[in-house]
């Protein structure tokens, strides 16, 4: 049997067909059955089981949270287009995603605070996205600090985002070690100027528990409030200090992503945040062909939000993107089981993609074709 660690193809007979084994190993998306992943049951499960407030917070968008709303709807509006009579019994999963070899093209998006969520936190993220061959985006606004993250499972591949929270000189800190803690990207947020105004939060009153681990603060006692604004400039500015390839997350226009690109990023993430910022934003499904476009082969394009299907995944990859990350499917792992539970969100999604790759007759997630799907009618 072909697993996702040791060998890039995955074959059809083990998605859930007749015959197909019922026993599931960690890390091997070839025996994870679509049908073991029901994300709306799990989504559930973790609202019963956090407090309210911390519940609304991981599930709410900004003002009317119409971009929240529409993200998963966006994606259904595209069908697939099966090619049939291919012979295909066996799909290609791995991918390299700036250079980092990865055994599936679905990635945990940076989240914040996760030891709200369940003890394991960050650390169990890490854990799990090296389990399933995934990649791990880290927030700034992680409860364990940079290092503590990358030194778990050091070997697998991790992102660290940079936000500007405090003194300008802990922002250049921050991505100075972020290069040397062994990050192989440094991802700028760059869809949050100011934070969007979530309306659960203030209706809730919800703040952060004082007996939350400091994570990535600083540690003087004086601390500066410094404007989380980013200028194109630091793209380079930062990629230079860090000495990473340098990620803009939270583009929308293709005109946007054009100037990231030529101002060096490597690559340009395609994201509403979650619904957490602009509101009513356009949905990524819909932003992502025209930043497609206007990237072309000189740098690789990502997306997320609202993704929770391997139909949705294998639409985005058909539209042009690199990769996707999820957001909230990996919170609901991380409350419901931990490490664990995340390992099985990426399995299950990374199983469901697999499936919907040999039900379209496409081989490789590195090439699936754009006429691989069409706007529902
Ligand atoms: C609770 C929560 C916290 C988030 N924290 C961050 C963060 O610290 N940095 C960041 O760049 N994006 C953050 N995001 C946005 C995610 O990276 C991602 O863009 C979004 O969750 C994707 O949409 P999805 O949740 O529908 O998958 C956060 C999202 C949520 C829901
Ligand atoms: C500087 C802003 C901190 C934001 C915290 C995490 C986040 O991105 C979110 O969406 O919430």
């Amino acid at each position: 049997m072909a697993t996702a660690d040791d060998a890039p193809t995955v074959p059809g007979q083990a998605l859930g067909g007749p015959g197909a084994p019922r026993q599931r190993r960690e890390s091997d998306p070839a025996t994870a059955a679509p049908e073991h992943l029901d994300l709306a049951a799990l989504e559930a499960e973790a609202a019963a089981l956090l407090p309210p407030a911390v519940a609304d917070f991981y599930a709410g968008g900004a003002e009317s949270e119409t971009t929240l709303a529409e993200a998963p709807a966006a994606w259904r509006t595209w069908r697939l287009r099966p090619r049939v009579l291919t012979g295909l019994s066996a799909v290609r999963l791995r991918t390299s995603l700036l250079g980092s070899d990865v055994a599936t093209p679905i990635g945990i998006a940076p989240w914040a605070y996760q030891a709200l969520a369940h003890p394991d936190g960050e650390r169990g993220s890490a854990r799990a996205a090296a389990a399933s061959g995934a990649l791990l985006t880290v927030s700034t606004s992680a409860s364990a600090p940079l290092a503590e993250v990358a030194a778990t499972e050091p070997g697998a591949p991790k992102w660290f985002q940079l936000y500007r929270q405090h003194s300008p000189a802990h922002t250049d800190d921050l991505a100075r070690r972020a290069g040397q803690a062994g990050y192989r990207a440094l991802v700028l947020t760059v869809d949050l100027p100011v934070l969007g105004r979530r309306l659960r939060d203030v209706a809730s009153g919800f703040a952060l528990p004082a007996d939350l681990p400091p994570g990535n603060l600083p540690t003087e006692s004086a601390v500066e409030a410094e404007s989380p604004v980013w200028t194109v400039d630091d793209i380079a500015r930062f990629g230079d200090l860090s000495g990473l390839p340098v990620v803009t997350k939270g583009v929308l226009r293709g005109d946007d992503a054009a100037r990231c690109v030529q101002a060096g990023a490597a690559a340009v993430w395609v994201s509403t945040h979650g619904g957490r910022q602009a509101d009513p934003a356009v949905a990524s499904a819909h932003a992502l062909p025209e930043v497609v476009d206007a990237v072309g082969d000189d740098a690789e394009v990502y997306v997320d939000g609202g993704l929770r299907s391997g139909s949705d995944v294998f639409t985005a990859l058909a539209l042009g993107a690199d990769a996707v990350f999820v957001g909230r499917p990996a919170i609901w792992g991380l409350a419901t089981g931990g490490a664990d539970g995340v390992s099985r969100v990426l399995d299950g999604l990374t199983a469901q993609l697999a499936h919907t790759m040999l039900l379209c007759g496409v081989p490789d997630v590195r090439s699936v074709p754009r006429d691989a799907v069409t706007p529902a009618r």
